[in-house]
């Protein structure tokens, strides 16, 4: 452990100085008065003068400067008192979160004033396999750690040129340091306020040189202090290795121990993914997000089995996730394929239900008690979608109702949830799915709107490159440097492998690994009723609103079939109004029966409202086209505005547009889409559609 230790000299006041010598003559004054009249040698002076001289000294000189002294600092005694107060009443155990204090609990301060990293052990060859291979960090501890005086220095420096006033030398009370941060602690100097400093940040981080990430606060448990958050000018790289033994530790005690990282005093950000019980991971690109999320994998991959643990990876980017091909803990090979996401996501639900049903059927209600009863216990299953987003842009109502239907029920069933996305908007990260999924990680982001979507309220500034802040279970924030296996993206994959090699010779002779069969028991949704059929099935007229019965047909064929939620939520209307709409479009053999695997009625008849729901869209996307060639804009607002429909509605429509040739879809997350058609054909097409209105007009 780096102590870092105080150097200022007390300085001797005038006061004190008259003091000692006063005391010393008056000893010297005594001790010639006792002495009988002969002139006394050397050694008869030292043994009768130097105890009285001493006793005066004491008396005189030092009680008034320890007294003069511990008055001064009756703030840090008063503060010293209270953090072993406190940190007595904080070292209960803890519930959910291991190895750091509960997070509401917790508090930076308490934990250390002072210091730096804690120095844990290297590790070099002491770990059991798998965790062996984890390569050692070479620089654990970030250079640029201040030293009291050195912050004392720059802090007064930096207030004096933004026009404070500092008398005498600034008192640092704290320094706390992480990998990636360090936070001085100082008494505010007489007249600054703590809100004049706030007011002035941007003036004070210029003058210390930081363009991100320089914060200040008040420091808790000091008064009339402040804190500045400062990052280090060359952050320390968390490896897996540091945090290995902590994991070791945890998977102990915890059924899927996962590692994130270190918080901002260097202490472990470890968790139970069981406890939190679904995570959701947003990051903008090359903000870390896929680093965390593959050290969350392997820290799962290094404790567990494929006896004890399951995967599900869903990577639509077809980047991240397919490097763990072949492990024996797949449930099926890494899915790139949106149809085949979504099937598989129905197939959770379905293996959820299973499990409630063999759960019911031995008298037990969660997983862990099952498996106390049973020879061959159930693997906990745990399914991670690289880019969410990507998959709500596509399937939107279908993703969010199977991700709410599994977030809702498959805790107690031993199925989690891991969600990372780039773009974590209000129409990706829903209500529901915010409501179902208390625990959050992020890491940086666009827009202080994005980190208001992930962690409800605050606007951080993140540094990227794994600098993150998880929020558990709606507990307060954690700050942290997220750990990686290595600081190279070759020696990450070859430790995967590595591990892959590692399971698949420990799993010879094991139990045959589960592997799901994604088309099994698939219902062919697209297979439609013929003319004949549906004629026969139009004999009865909706009984309801026509309106309602045409927009909830329309969703069926938008969304690939209805359920009652998708109808209460697009109709706004509630749970019985939109139960009995969805029954009597049933009873009208309207919609088909309840589709378990896919969650939803899927349409039967092509009836007289879905096409006119058709005839509808092909004048929507005439309109469309025509608006984009003649403004050549394709922002979906401006054409939400003009058209009038929901910008879902917009986007299937563009999907429609881009199939037909008319435009080129986006190239990236950020970017638009691009009219296809060259300026000749724009020109042509407008021709086109005015002699076309010049006929009907003549016409008519
Ligand atoms: N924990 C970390 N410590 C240090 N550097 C990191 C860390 N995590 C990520 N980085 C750096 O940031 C780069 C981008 O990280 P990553 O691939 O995880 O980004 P991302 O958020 O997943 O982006 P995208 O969504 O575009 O894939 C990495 O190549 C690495 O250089």
């Amino acid at each position: 452990m780096i102590e870092v230790k105080m150097t200022d000299k007390p300085k001797e006041s005038f006061y004190q100085y008259v003091t000692r010598i006063t005391g010393i003559a008056a000893a010297c004054c005594l001790a010639i008065q006792m002495l009988d009249g002969v002139p006394p040698t050397i050694e008869q002076l030292a043994h009768k003068t130097l105890p009285i001289a001493v006793m005066v000294w004491l008396l005189f000189c030092a009680v008034p400067f320890a007294a003069h002294k511990s008055w001064l600092h009756r703030h840090k005694v008063g503060d010293a008192i209270k953090r072993c107060l406190t940190r007595k009443a904080s070292a209960s155990p803890l519930s959910g979160v291991a190895h750091i204090p509960a997070a509401d609990t917790y508090q930076p301060e308490l934990a250390k004033t002072f210091k730096s990293e804690p120095a844990r052990p290297l590790l070099s060859g002491a770990l059991p396999a798998p965790f062996d291979r984890l390569p050692v960090n070479p620089n654990p501890v970030p250079p640029s750690v201040l030293l009291p005086d050195q912050a004392a220095q720059l802090i007064s420096d930096a207030l004096q040129l933004v026009g404070f006033t500092v008398e005498g030398e600034l008192e640092v009370l704290s320094i706390e340091s992480g990998p990636t941060l360090q936070t001085v602690s100082f008494r505010l100097p007489s007249k600054v306020q703590l809100s004049s400093l706030v007011r002035k940040k941007d003036d004070i981080a210029n003058h210390l040189g930081f363009h991100d990430g320089f914060d200040i606060s008040s420091a808790p448990l000091h008064r009339s202090a402040a804190a500045f958050v400062m990052p280090h000018r060359e952050r320390a790289f968390v490896y897996m290795r540091d945090l290995a033994h902590d994991l070791i530790q945890l998977s102990d005690q915890a059924e899927l121990p996962i590692i994130l990282g270190k918080d901002a005093l260097g202490s472990p950000v470890v968790f139970d993914l069981v406890k939190m019980p679904h995570l959701l991971v947003a990051g903008a690109t090359g903000s870390g997000k896929s680093v965390s999320i593959n050290t969350i994998l392997n820290s799962l991959l290094s404790c567990r089995s494929p006896e004890q643990l399951k995967l599900l990876l869903i990577d639509p980017k077809q980047v991240e996730l397919l490097v763990y091909k072949g492990f024996p803990h797949l449930l099926t090979p890494p899915i790139t394929d949106m149809r085949r996401a979504v099937m598989s996501l129905h197939k959770v639900i379905v293996e959820m239900e299973k499990r409630y049903e063999r759960f019911s059927a031995v008298g037990v209600r969660n997983l862990a008690a099952y498996n106390q009863t049973q020879k061959q216990p159930l693997p906990y299953v745990v399914v991670v979608v690289d880019e969410y987003a990507d998959l709500m842009l596509v399937h939107g109502a279908e993703v969010e109702e199977a991700i709410q239907r599994i977030a809702q029920m498959a805790r107690a069933a031993g199925i989690h949830l891991i969600l990372g996305t780039q773009r974590p908007s209000v129409d990706v990260v829903t209500g529901i799915i915010k409501a179902n999924l208390p625990s959050r990680i992020t890491f940086r982001l666009e827009s202080a709107h994005d980190y208001k979507t992930v962690l409800d309220g605050g606007s951080p500034q993140l540094l990227g490159f794994g600098d993150g802040i998880c929020r558990m279970n709606g507990k307060p924030q954690i700050r942290f440097q997220s750990a990686a296996t290595s600081a190279n993206d070759l020696e990450a994959t070859a430790l995967i492998n590595d591990l892959r090699s590692y399971w698949l010779k420990e799993d010879i002779g094991s139990a045959v690994p589960e592997v799901w069969d994604l088309e099994e028991g698939m219902v062919d949704s697209e297979d439609p009723l013929t003319d004949e059929e549906i004629e026969e099935e139009r004999i009865n007229k909706p009984t309801v609103e026509q309106d309602h019965y045409a927009i909830v047909i329309d969703l069926a064929r938008e969304f690939g079939g209805i359920n009652i939620s998708l109808v209460q939520q697009k109709l706004r209307i509630g749970y019985m109004e939109a139960s009995n709409l969805v029954n009597r479009l049933v009873e009208e053999r309207i919609v088909g029966e309840f589709n378990s695997e896919k969650g939803k009625r899927m349409l039967l008849v092509a009836s007289s409202f879905a096409k006119a729901a058709e005839q509808e869209q092909e004048e929507w996307l005439k309109r469309m086209k025509q608006y984009m060639c003649r403004t050549r804009s394709t922002r979906s607002s401006e054409l939400r505005d003009v058209l009038g429909i929901r910008k879902e509605k917009i986007l299937q429509l563009m999907t429609l547009l881009v199939q037909e040739g008319f435009l080129h879809a986006p190239t990236s997350t950020k970017g638009g889409y691009v009219i296809a058609w060259s300026d000749e054909e724009i020109a042509q097409y407008l021709d086109d559609e005015l002699s076309a209105e010049e006929d009907e007009v003549e016409a008519e």
